[in-house]
């Protein structure tokens, strides 16, 4: 049996374009990021890929993209799970922060230390500050973080992934996952086996779907997985490790 899973990282959003650290904060797809979730959809149909479920966040950018990348793919009518445990990494007290200013104000090292080290979280957010999640009634009564590590999402993930996502996998379902850079890569160290130092240099293009076909173990029959737009999505990934230059 080959189990099949998409994942999707959202469209370019507004504060993608403006280069601000994101993490929970609920912004909206930019006009390009409404094009590339509909693209998507395209890359979907083309590839003959047809999601039979999806799961997503419960941030709009991985909502609006599934739901536009789906529509194209004439499939808006899948059944759809959604959870926090998916959404992007939280950036703590860097949430709203301009990621040139953070680099230029404590140098290279430390930015790419909190943007990308495996374990190093960056400080907590303030509770009840403007880019805060602690009083978002989407949340009420679940154990939200004030920052995280990669290390941190994966552990928060997992649960997520063996208790729903691993179940329809292994029914059968062709598996849609959209969500974000950060918990993306998450999924993909823990697929991949890849190693606490090498994950860091592994970054995601907003709206190409990767998709993966994994065998009896789950483990990836091509390693990686294959994005539907391999050259988009090399030109992307280095669009995504350069921000903040
Ligand atoms: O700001 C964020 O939430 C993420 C994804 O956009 O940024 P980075 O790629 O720097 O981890």
């Amino acid at each position: 049996m080959v189990y099949k899973l998409v994942l999707l990282r959202h469209g370019e959003s507004d504060w993608n374009a403006k280069n601000l650290f994101t993490g929970w904060v609920d912004v909206p797809l930019s006009e390009k990021g409404v094009e590339e979730a509909k693209r998507g959809g395209t890359l979907l149909t083309e590839a003959g890929v047809t999601p039979e479920i999806l799961h997503t966040s419960l941030l709009r950018r991985a909502i609006s993209t599934a739901n536009l990348a789906l529509d194209v793919a004439d499939l808006h009518w899948i059944p759809v799970k959604r959870s926090w445990r998916l959404n992007e990494r939280h950036y703590g007290a860097l949430q709203g922060k301009d990621k040139k200013q953070i680099r230029d104000e404590y140098g290279e090292e430390q930015f790419m230390q909190w943007r990308r080290s495996y374990d190093v979280p960056p400080p907590p957010i303030e509770a009840g500050s403007e880019f805060s999640q602690d009083t978002d009634p989407r949340y009420a009564g679940e154990p939200i973080p004030a920052t995280e590590c990669l290390k941190d999402v994966l552990e928060r993930l997992l649960p997520y992934w063996d208790e729903e996502i691993v179940p329809d996998l292994k029914s059968g379902k062709t598996v849609l996952v959209a969500a974000h850079g950060n918990s993306l890569r998450a999924i993909v160290k823990h697929l991949d086996n890849i190693s606490d130092e090498k994950i860091s240099g592994l970054n995601i293009p907003t709206g190409i779907p990767l998709y993966y076909e994994l065998d009896e173990n789950l483990a990836p029959i091509t390693p990686g997985g294959t994005y539907l737009d391999p050259e988009a999505a090399e030109a992307a990934i280095a669009a995504v490790a350069n921000q903040g230059k």
